[in-house]
């Protein structure tokens, strides 16, 4: 597990097309301990995925910087959209950051089995439903065992009952094997059910208007009194 400090003095959008440029950044803070599950709600359009793509490296154009604690962190990224390759098998997409060779592909098997989807190895993406794409995603996620995690609405668009069944594997896989994680989500249930601490993000430039720390038992998570309080306890400024 590693730490994670977020500094950005600055991130910027340049202007499109005779569009308005966008500072999404300013002198924006945010230190996340090893472990903690951080879920991070704020309105559509806001920055929580540019925060993301920040913090993986996948967006270097900004000023600041993240530290992580401990050396080389493995960093693993689920996104809204699972990604799969359409090529490539169930199993051959859990293997892909793995070392190629018949290890990896043990590897990949007993995630799949993990997430309850053995059976589904050698099928091609096409064929699975949204969420058993997600559980393949998350397997994907997990093959490597991240020391961060890093979640951008990974249960979007699912039923509520989809949706709770994929809140419970993630629990489980997490119980397995501790990361810290960064999670995005609109919904403040979903917030409440997973996370040791809520964000809420508001305005252009985003500041943080609430920095929630969450101790629930398993117990008072189930609970929808418990959570309700919780949501309540949010405040206006959150979305969901
Ligand atoms: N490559 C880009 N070029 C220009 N503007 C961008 C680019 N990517 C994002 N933006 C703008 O930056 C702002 C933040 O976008 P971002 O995707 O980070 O928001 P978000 O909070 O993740 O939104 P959502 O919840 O809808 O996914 C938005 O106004 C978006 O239009």
């Amino acid at each position: 597990m590693s730490g994670i400090g977020i500094d950005i003095a600055e991130k910027r959008y340049k202007a499109q097309a005779g569009g308005p440029g966008r500072e999404v950044f300013r002198s924006f803070r945010l230190d996340i301990g090893a472990g903690e599950f951080v879920a991070l709600l704020g309105e559509s359009g806001i920055g929580k995925t540019t925060l993301l793509n920040i913090v993986a490296g996948l967006d270097p154009d900004f000023r600041g910087q993240v530290r992580f604690s401990g050396a080389a962190p493995r960093l693993a990224y689920a996104f809204q959209n699972p990604r799969l390759l359409p090529w490539r098998s169930v199993l051959d997409n859990v293997a892909l950051p793995l070392p190629a060779g018949e290890e990896g592909r043990r590897r990949a098997r007993a995630m799949l089995e993990e997430v309850g989807l053995a059976e589904l190895a050698d099928a091609y993406p096409e064929r699975l439903s949204l969420g058993q794409q997600r559980r393949v995603a998350l397997a994907r996620a997990f093959a490597i065992g991240p020391d961060v995690l890093l979640m951008d609405e990974p249960f979007v668009s699912l039923d509520e009952a989809g949706a709770a069944r994929l809140r419970d594997l993630l629990r489980r896989l997490l119980a397995g094997r501790p990361a810290t994680v960064l999670f995005v989500t609109h919904d403040r249930r979903e917030a409440v059910e997973l996370a040791s601490r809520i964000v809420v993000l508001e305005g252009a430039p985003v500041r943080i208007v609430r920095d929630m720390p969450l101790a629930l038992t398993a117990a008072e998570r189930a609970s929808p009194e418990r959570i309700d309080a919780v949501r309540r306890a949010l405040g206006a400024e959150a979305p969901g």
